[in-house]
């Protein structure tokens, strides 16, 4: 039989120099951020009256972008369970929203090193007798769609009955309204809700095991090394410690993220 030697030419596509050059952190468009984040979670991400992003993680992130030299950073809400699929197919740069680093996440993303450790806490009214997780049997309890709140409720409170909501806003209004007797979401979010509706404060479970990370698509090796270096510096100059105690006064400050001893 006559072996046929298959002649396979490499094709090289040589991307020109300058092409990479202008562009190390393969974003949607050179020195330009699309960033995925929510309106409705202050005081970590939201829209201010005038319809500006703000909170903390939005200033802390356009601090760490203006690092990398990216001058023009643009939010843009979605719900909570988009961001992370929107991120993956290329949608947009970075998803930035009190969003916590799990393996299983991590299977549609890439993280940067965590910025962000604390508490998932309950929320509820001053009239459901609601104490404590050993008072939620029975009893009916939103939580955003694609939440660490959702998989734990899931876990954990069996006798509960969840329902599931696009975005915070949906599931307060319907605890206000009296259709919830409960609402999980992050501490320092069911503190400015408890603030604005005179909710109440029911139980604070601690997420320490998943900080918060900025979501990247895989394959950005350079964006992510990049990321993680400017994160570092805006923590070791005290910018992460300004930006904390602007945001959330008088909450207790995870040590790991101040500078460290000279
Ligand atoms: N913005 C949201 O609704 C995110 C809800 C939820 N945040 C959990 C978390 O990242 O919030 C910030 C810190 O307290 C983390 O320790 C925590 O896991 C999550 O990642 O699913």
């Amino acid at each position: 039989a006559v072996a046929l030697i298959a002649s396979a030419s490499i094709v090289t596509l040589s991307v020109p120099a300058s092409a990479a050059d202008n562009n190390p952190y393969g974003l949607i468009e050179p020195g330009h951020m699309r960033v995925a984040s929510l309106g409705d979670a202050k005081p970590y991400t939201f829209t201010d009256a005038a319809g500006n992003f703000t909170g903390f993680d939005i200033e802390f992130f356009t601090n760490v972008a203006h690092r990398l030299g990216v001058k023009q950073v643009d939010f843009i809400g979605q719900d909570f369970s988009g961001i992370l699929p929107a991120v993956a197919n290329g949608q947009y740069d970075a998803g930035v929203a009190a969003i916590g680093i799990t393996p299983e996440r991590a299977k549609t993303v890439d993280f940067t090193t965590g910025y962000l450790a604390g508490y998932l806490s309950v929320l509820t009214r001053s009239d459901t007798g609601i104490k404590g997780v050993e008072t939620l049997a029975k009893r009916r309890m939103g939580v955003v769609q694609g939440t660490l709140q959702e998989s734990y409720a899931a876990k954990h409170f069996l006798q509960t009955d969840l329902v599931r909501f696009p975005d915070n806003n949906a599931a307060i209004s319907s605890l206000n309204n009296g259709t919830l007797d409960a609402v999980f979401l992050d501490y320092e979010a069911a503190k400015s809700y408890a603030d604005r509706f005179k909710l109440v404060h029911a139980a604070d479970i601690p997420s320490f095991d998943a900080p918060a990370g900025i979501a990247i698509a895989k394959q950005k090796p350079q964006l992510k090394a990049a990321l993680d270096k400017a994160i570092k510096e805006a923590m070791q100059d005290g910018t992460w410690k300004r930006l904390y105690e602007k945001w959330f006064p008088g909450s207790p400050m995870p040590k790991q993220y101040l500078p460290a001893a000279q």
